[in-house]
């Protein structure tokens, strides 16, 4: 580790996992609730268990953008931190309050959560992915304000680079952004036309330049490539990102209420956004073809290409595959949209902050460059374990998906919805099974820390490579 108070990013790696646990044990439950309609009845709710699935999934991310940045700026910025007490301050602050709001969904109805929480006053919840109470949220906006005070100082008394002035802007946006959140009309067209305004630009914009900045500091860390040549891939791919992306926002405008003219733009622009994604597989397997130097950390790079390719898949071509407004009105909220949702998040955002925490771990943990050859085989088993089930169980929502449309909104004699649920059962069967093959691949993953043997010096990996 360059600068002690890059240390700070470790706590949050470690809560990031927990929760991703959390998040992943959640996903069993309701995948077998699908099949086994009664299961963890009525202690744990179908719409329960859907909250903490993806609540734990946003915030684990969080905290994981989080510690990459505490993690990447002062390296970025050749100084120390502005407030390492700061950021371990703001650490326990968010993660009692996504504790207490967890519990609150695990325990209570919750109609009783919003009623203890004064969401009448200022009515903020039952807005998927934007479930917290509204004092959480503002307890989001805090810890998020904190945040950026003490990375925005870091970068601004230290060394300016590229990377670092993406990832800022990414954050900005971010916690920007998630003001909309605030913003709870009465008019149901209206109230979605904003809600993407967070969960759209999030994942689709802003997020884009965080996942595109952690990549690239990376790569130019694991390579040795000149830091010029990584920079002229990132202003294109933010660029077209941008361009793309916010227009693209009209793909999800097509059946709300809002004007027509959404259905061309949207379309157009939502059908170039995988553009953004293409780039950053060949920006990233360019920078490794390239590379001077043989790093020991050979499963960081792993993680790194997967990252690339595996988002490019899932926001990519899965995106692509619904996005036309004339596609899109027979697959608008089938299993088809849970297959890309899925796809989509694993390839781009949980792979990313993984390579972050691939790469970080070991200067957090004295090991130095790298874990031991031990370790890292386990960290590639687990990158294959999960990537592998994660890609098959998108394949049987495809498929499920593709039924579904078929059976329930084509053709002369449509199926009633539950009829056509029971059809494609076993589809649902098959996700539980695969589910339980990811959570393998996370337990191997998280056992890879606790691996025996020496690290991999540099030395030894130049050696290797001869
Ligand atoms: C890192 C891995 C995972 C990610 C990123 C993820 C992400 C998501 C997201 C974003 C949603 C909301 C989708 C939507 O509303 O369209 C969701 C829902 C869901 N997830 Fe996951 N998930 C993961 C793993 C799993 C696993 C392993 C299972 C079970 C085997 C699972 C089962 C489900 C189920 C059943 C739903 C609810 C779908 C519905 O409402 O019909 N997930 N997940
Ligand atoms: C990493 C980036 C992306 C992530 C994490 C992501 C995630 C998601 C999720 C979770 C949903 C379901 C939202 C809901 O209704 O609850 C969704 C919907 C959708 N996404 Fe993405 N997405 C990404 C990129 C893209 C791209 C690049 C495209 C187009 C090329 C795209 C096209 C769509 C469309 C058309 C829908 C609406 C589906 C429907 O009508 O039901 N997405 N996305
Ligand atoms: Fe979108």
């Amino acid at each position: 580790m360059q600068y002690a108070s890059q240390s700070v990013a470790k706590p949050y790696f470690i809560a990031a996992l927990g929760l991703f646990v959390v998040q992943i044990l959640f996903g069993l439950i309701m995948g077998t609730q699908y099949v086994v309609g009664d299961f963890l009845f009525p202690a744990i709710p179908f719409d329960t268990a859907k909250m903490v699935h993806t609540n734990s999934l946003i915030v684990w991310l969080l905290l994981g953008f989080m510690g990459a940045s505490y993690y990447l700026v002062p390296e970025e910025s050749e100084t120390e931190l502005h407030s390492p007490k700061l950021a371990i301050a703001l650490f326990w602050i968010f993660l009692v309050a996504v504790l207490l709001t967890v519990v609150g969904y695990l325990t209570m109805t919750y109609s009783t959560l919003a009623k203890i929480t004064g969401n009448e006053y200022w009515p903020t919840m039952g807005r998927l992915y934007l479930e917290q109470p509204t004092i959480t949220k503002i307890g989001i906006v805090v810890v998020a304000l904190g945040f950026l005070y003490n990375i925005g100082m870091t970068v601004l008394k230290g060394r300016k680079t590229v990377v670092s002035s993406v990832l800022l802007i990414g954050l900005i946006g971010l916690a920007g952004l998630f003001l909309f959140a605030f913003y709870n009309p009465d008019n149901l067209a209206l109230d979605k036309y904003y809600w993407w305004w967070v969960v759209h630009l999030w994942v689709e914009g802003v997020w884009e330049l965080i996942m595109a900045s952690i990549l690239a500091f990376v790569l130019i860390k694991l390579t040795g490539v000149d830091r010029e040549v990584v920079e002229k891939w990132l202003y294109v791919i933010i660029a077209v990102t941008l361009i793309t992306g916010i227009l693209g926002t009209g793909h999800h405008y097509y059946w709300i209420g809002a004007p027509e003219y959404w259905q061309w733009w949207g379309s157009i622009f939502s059908a170039l956004e995988p553009i953004p994604f293409f780039m950053m597989v060949v920006f990233a397997f360019n920078i490794v073809n390239r590379r001077r130097r043989d790093h020991p950390n050979q499963a960081a790079t792993l993680w790194a290409l997967g990252t690339a390719v595996m988002a490019f898949l899932g926001a990519g071509v899965w995106g692509f595959m619904h996005t036309l407004a004339p596609v899109n009105y027979y697959t608008h909220g089938t299993q088809i949209t849970a297959a890309h949702g899925h796809l989509a998040f694993y390839g781009a955002y949980v792979l990313v902050v993984l390579t972050m925490i691939s790469y970080a771990m070991p200067h957090l943990r004295g090991q130095g460059s790298a874990a031991s050859n031990r370790a890292q085989v386990m960290e590639m088993w687990s990158f294959w374990l999960m990537t592998v089930s994660m890609f098959f169980i998108v394949l049987f929502l495809t498929a499920a998906g593709i039924l579904q449309v078929w059976l329930q909104r084509y053709g002369a004699d449509p199926m009633p919805f539950m009829q056509v649920q029971e059809e494609v059962a076993l589809f649902y069967w098959a996700r539980v099974l695969t589910g339980l093959v990811f959570l393998t691949g996370l337990i191997v993953y998280l056992a890879s820390f606790f691996a025996k043997g020496e690290p991999v010096t540099e030395k030894a990996a130049a050696q290797a490579a001869g």
